[in-house]
């Protein structure tokens, strides 16, 4: 049976003004205004905290639920579709933004925007090439065109700015990325070590070869993504992606990380390993909070983490309350004392096979009280999410005429779950997806904690 298209076209119009009405009841209480679209991002207004309250957050969801669904119903389709399969300009596009360092320039000069002409001179490019570049990330409300060829930093593109002054970033190409939150690090290996990747996703599909992903072949290796990357010559790059995992952190509410599992739980002195911690940003941001508790942080590479912790906590680096370990996780592991294994972002690198085999390495290794707390998104289905009775674990679905899921207002699970597999072969998992991996490598989930200001959940296991 069809629906009459106004009917649901009404529906969600009803649903963008609600939303609407819920932001502005919340900017007013806090006596804030919502910042503009055209002034950059400061992530240190007070505005900036108003996204946290869960109102607001679900509010931001049918929004854009709803937009992107009403274009969809009232586009003629084949202009949707044809778009979509040229949204590829977009990344690469962005990349030339943040490899010619646009963002920082725009910033030096100032609201009233820079020519394009001085916008290239730091690197050469061609103005014209570069105005066009500009112009179509311009049109997806990436940077504004003040006036012909003149572009200026809008909130969207100034989530880019690295921190530092272009004629540094020019200076020291290889340590560009540095020091920056992390944020043009992560956009810069999606929108080339990603973007490259996926280029080749239906030819691995079309032509399938036993243990080969987009990955091997865009990057001529027949080593997995992390093996390839510990290469020295592939230094930049293992540094970039470090640093990128460190940016997955800005796109979520700095207490996120304490609004699921209870760290302060932990007793004094008590260990939590971060398993492939990377740099060691999240433990790092437990301990600073709960300065009671030892972190060991494990990686195939732990230099980067000795850097941070050294420079962002020496405190406890002093007190000897953390250890960095090289280690593989697909040996044994060697701390038999942990009260906690945390695996942020680990999980979804690998398919149930590979993944099994860490959580047993970690099981063999676990107390009876060790307890697991694997971090990541629990991916819903574009239809209904069917019910669980695991505490906490129930998610909530959209309003009709909605997409259950909040359509693109979720599309980074989607996304995410493209990069893993055309990297990895990996993939997010469903609720029932983790309950089986974990249970086929010794582990029971005992509750979940859907994390606010972040989409990342908590998921809490003990051996079984
Ligand atoms: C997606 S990153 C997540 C890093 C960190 N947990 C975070 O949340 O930012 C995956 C991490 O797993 C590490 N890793 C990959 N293979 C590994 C292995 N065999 N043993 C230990 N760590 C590994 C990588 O080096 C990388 O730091």
């Amino acid at each position: 049976m069809t629906t009459d298209g106004l009917k649901t076209l009404r529906a969600l119009a009803k649903i963008i003004n609600e939303s609407v009405d819920t932001l502005e009841t919340a900017y007013t209480k806090a006596g804030q205004p919502l910042p503009p679209l055209d002034a950059p991002f400061d992530p240190s207004n007070p505005a900036e905290k108003v996204r946290d309250e869960p109102a607001v957050a679900t509010a931001i969801l049918n929004i854009m639920a709803a937009t992107s669904q009403m274009a969809a119903t009232v586009r003629a389709p084949a202009a949707s579709v044809l778009d979509a399969s040229q949204a590829f300009h977009l990344s690469a596009c962005l990349r030339v933004a943040s490899e010619l360092n646009v963002v920082e320039i725009l910033r030096e000069g100032g609201s009233q925007g820079l020519n394009v002409k001085d916008i290239a001179a730091p690197s050469k490019a061609d103005p014209a090439l570069l105005a066009r570049f500009l112009r179509l990330l311009a049109t997806h409300n990436i940077f504004r065109e003040v006036s012909p060829n003149v572009f200026a930093n809008n909130r969207v593109s100034s989530a880019l700015d690295k921190g530092k002054t272009s004629e540094a970033l020019y200076a020291n190409r290889p340590e560009r990325l540095l020091g920056t939150n992390g944020v043009a690090a992560l956009a810069e290996f999606f929108s080339e070590d990603i973007f490259k990747s996926s280029a080749w996703l239906a030819d691995t599909i079309l032509e399938p070869k036993e243990g080969q992903l987009p990955y091997n072949k865009a990057f001529g290796t027949d080593l997995p993504l992390y093996y390839y990357m510990q290469k020295p010559e592939n230094l930049y790059r293992l540094q970039r992606f470090g640093l990128g995992m460190q940016g997955t952190a800005a796109t979520e509410s700095p207490d996120a990380i304490f609004t699921g599992f209870e760290w302060g739980s932990l007793p004094e002195g008590g260990v939590l390993i971060d398993v492939g911690g990377g740099n060691g940003f999240t433990a790092l941001t437990i301990a600073q909070k709960h300065p009671k508790i030892k972190v060991i942080v494990q990686d195939l590479d732990v230099e980067g983490a000795k850097t941070l912790w050294k420079d962002s906590f020496p405190a406890h680096v002093e007190k000897n309350l953390v250890e960095f370990q090289a280690y593989d996780f697909f040996n044994p592991q060697p701390v038999k004392d942990a009260d906690v294994f945390m695996l942020r972002y680990i999980a979804h690198n690998w398919n149930d096979g590979l993944f099994t085999k860490i959580l047993k390495n970690l099981r063999d290794s676990a107390k009876p009280t060790t307890k697991l707390i694997i971090i990541e998104k629990i991916l819903s289905l574009a239809s209904a999410a069917p019910a669980t009775d695991i505490p906490g674990a129930q998610k909530p679905s959209a309003p009709a005429p909605l997409l259950p899921n909040w359509g693109v207002g979720t599309a980074e699970f989607y996304l995410y779950d493209m990069a893993v597999h055309t990297m990895l072969g990996g993939g997010e998992r469903t609720l029932a997806g983790f309950v089986d991996v974990l249970a086929a490598g010794g582990w029971k989930v005992t509750s979940v904690h859907h994390t606010t200001g972040s989409q990342l959940s908590h998921i809490v296991a003990l051996p079984n």
